[in-house]
């Protein structure tokens, strides 16, 4: 088992209060698993790729452990966590081909990366890496702008996988880029894999359809909790959880028109994640229904299966072999 994410939970400080944006999270990525992370924006999933490798000055480790290849990792302990960060476990951050400095060749930035990190540079070995994913060794000595969007991202992914980490985390790494320079990406990263120089993946993304070509499990997020965890096929083929089922629904089809297929969505907007109530009157003081509800499911305003028992926090379940749902009404 490569990693184990135990009742993970991680909040923002802010003036407005601790923004829970994770709030016990747990799963488990086995050696050579790619993990397809997905959900609607602000539901958590950069934080928890962030949070694997480094807490900035507003993250606080609120609870739970994470296990890589058995070592338990040092979260709140940044100086710590410099043994296994870009070592054992690396990160393709959001926008991160939008960060390469501009003003360095890409050959020496890698050259002034892995000097930081006492490790010089194997030139055959960075060639072959850069064949890898499709880029000529050439680019090393250009500058980013010369770069089209999908060379500098598959040059990032070079760059954080020099050390063989055991796991990546890719974050939204195919949003920006169009379908042919997406294949490409999704191709190198599978690549990395498959050479074994990566051992396991996280790939987050909106894009559930994109996903499902490329991971071997899926886990949907909802609101700072995991929603649904399977198998790529049992999760795009037979999803339990009601959030699941609307996000599936709500692709678009290639060839279908609007006037025939309206595009689905999901009513409602997710809560705010901002220093949550634990508990709720049933009225507001006008004697209207209350607003936001945190004590129950996270999902239930917008469920059309809600019901009174939803007021509870729906237990993580295992409903078939590796895949495991919160709600009450996936049995
Ligand atoms: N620096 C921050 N300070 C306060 N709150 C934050 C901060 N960064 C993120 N959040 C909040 O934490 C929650 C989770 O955000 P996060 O960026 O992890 O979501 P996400 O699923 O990755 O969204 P997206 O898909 O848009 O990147 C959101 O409610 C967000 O507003």
């Amino acid at each position: 088992m490569t990693l184990t994410v135990n009742d993970l939970r991680v909040h923002y400080r802010t003036l407005r209060g601790e923004v829970r944006a994770l709030d016990g999270v747990g799963f488990d990525l086995a050696d050579g698993e790619i993990l397809g992370l997905a959900g609607e924006s602000g539901c958590g999933k950069t934080t928890l790729g962030k949070s694997l490798i480094r807490l900035d000055g507003r993250m606080r480790h609120a609870g739970g452990t994470v296990t890589l290849d058995g070592d338990e990792l040092p979260l709140s302990d940044d100086r710590a966590m410099n043994a296994y960060r870009f070592h054992r476990i690396s990160l393709v951050p959001q926008y991160s081909m939008s960060a390469l400095n501009p003003t360095r060749r890409i050959g020496r930035m890698i050259r002034e990366l892995l000097a930081s990190r006492g490790v010089t540079v194997d030139t055959d070995e960075l060639h072959r890496r850069l064949a890898l994913v499709g880029l000529e060794p050439d680019v090393l000595d250009r500058y980013p702008i010369e770069l089209s969007g999908g060379m500098k991202q598959r040059a990032v992914m070079v760059i954080s996988t020099l050390l063989d980490p055991s796991v990546l985390i890719a974050d939204e790494v195919t949003s920006a880029l169009d379908v042919s320079n997406q294949q490409a990406v999704v191709g190198a990263l599978t690549g990395l894999r498959d050479k074994g120089l990566v051992t396991s993946m996280i790939f987050v993304t909106h894009d559930l359809g994109l996903t499902s070509h490329i991971a071997d499990s899926i886990m949907v997020m909802y609101a700072g909790k995991l929603a649904e965890k399977a198998p790529t096929k049992a999760l795009t083929t037979g999803p339990r959880h009601p959030y699941t089922k609307m996000l599936i629904g709500s692709l678009p089809q290639v060839g279908a028109r609007h006037k025939d297929r309206p595009l689905s969505g999901i009513e409602g907007s997710p809560p705010s994640l901002l220093d949550p109530p634990t508990r709720r009157p049933t009225t507001t003081p006008a004697g209207g229904p209350t607003g936001r509800v945190f004590d129950g499911c996270r999902f239930r305003d917008r469920c059309p299966l809600a019901d009174s028992g939803c007021a509870e926090e729906p237990p993580v379940v295992e409903v078939a072999p590796r895949h495991t749902v919160a709600c009450w009404k996936a049995a």
